[in-house]
């Protein structure tokens, strides 16, 4: 068989055993929490742009959320700016806000809806003060420790989303809303996607991070979790840190109607394909 002959026969295998996986996921909402650690370089960025598009063109909605940390972190260490952290949630007062708006919504932001058009998709760049997507409240700690300007979500409208999805663009949200009295909240970035995928009764919610997924004690992958196991699993301390905020997001979502949630490696090449396309999966599946 010639080469061209045998790269045709590889590729029709694959989009066979894809075939049954895409018409599950036809016309499907899936929201893709794209972490700041799993951003990486620019090849890692094309992989998942290339992934976004592709799963447009084959009739899924992808939604992505995305965060920026590292990024907010490195741009106030320039500016000469403290970093605090609380509980995994940055100390946001006034100042910080308007760096944290600038580098979400601002060049991050940009940055994604600019590889994802050069993908040739069409992405739209929105962050919740859109439309009034989803509107802030100011977090309150039972501690009475005050965040400054970190919000939780307290309404969230898919009117703009609505509009949006089934018409070829890729939305690419920002975790930033405005909250009481116009100011604008900063808001975690898992948490923000938790809302956005309960809102718009999403199909699949994936977590992109910078590990395989939930790790056990030893280190291994756990393929799969129900909800009723996260609670003992942070109680023995084998979730801890950045993971329990994805969990609990996870436990969130599941609960307004997500069927199911993902957290996986984003460095992986075409992690959100193989989740999504292939049997085997690519990191740990929760579900109810
Ligand atoms: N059981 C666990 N399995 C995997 N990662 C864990 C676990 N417990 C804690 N973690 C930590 O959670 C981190 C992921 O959360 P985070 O750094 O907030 O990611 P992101 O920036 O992608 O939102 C991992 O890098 C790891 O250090
Ligand atoms: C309140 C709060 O902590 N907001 C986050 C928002 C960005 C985020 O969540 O980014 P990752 O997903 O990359 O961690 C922050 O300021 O870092």
């Amino acid at each position: 068989m010639t080469d061209s002959a045998e790269s045709a026969l590889a590729s029709a295998r694959i989009l066979m055993q894809a075939l049954p996986h895409m018409l599950r996921y036809d016309e499907a909402i899936v929201v893709v929490k794209y972490g700041g650690h799993a951003m990486g370089d620019d090849e890692v960025a094309r992989n998942f742009s290339r992934d976004m598009v592709l799963l447009e063109q084959s009739g899924v909605n992808p939604v992505v959320v995305h965060g920026g940390g590292p990024q907010i972190g490195s741009m106030l260490k320039r500016l000469g700016v403290e970093s605090r952290f609380a509980d995994g949630l940055r100390v946001t007062d006034g100042e910080t806000m308007g760096i944290v708006e600038m580098v979400l919504a601002g060049s991050i932001n940009k940055q994604i809806v600019g590889y994802i058009n050069s993908e040739g998709g069409r992405a739209i760049g929105l962050t919740g003060k859109d439309g009034r997507m989803l509107t802030a409240k100011k977090l309150e700690r039972p501690d009475g420790v005050d965040l400054g300007y970190v919000g939780e979500p307290d309404k969230v409208d898919t009117t703009v989303l609505d509009q949006v999805l089934g018409r070829e663009l890729i939305p690419v949200l920002a975790p930033v809303a405005q909250g009481p009295g116009g100011a604008s909240f900063n808001i975690n970035a898992d948490t923000f996607a938790g809302a956005i995928a309960g809102a718009l009764g999403a199909k699949r919610l994936l977590f992109l991070t910078d590990v395989p997924g939930v790790l056990d004690k030893n280190k291994e992958l756990i393929r799969e979790l129900k909800v009723s196991d996260i609670p003992g699993l942070i109680a023995d301390g084998t979730i801890t840190g950045g993971m329990i905020p994805k969990v609990e997001t996870c436990m969130y979502a599941i609960e307004r109607g997500v069927e199911g949630v993902v957290i996986l490696d984003g460095k992986l090449p075409h992690a959100v394909l193989i989740e999504l396309l292939t049997d085997h999966g690519a990191g740990t599946l929760i579900t109810r």
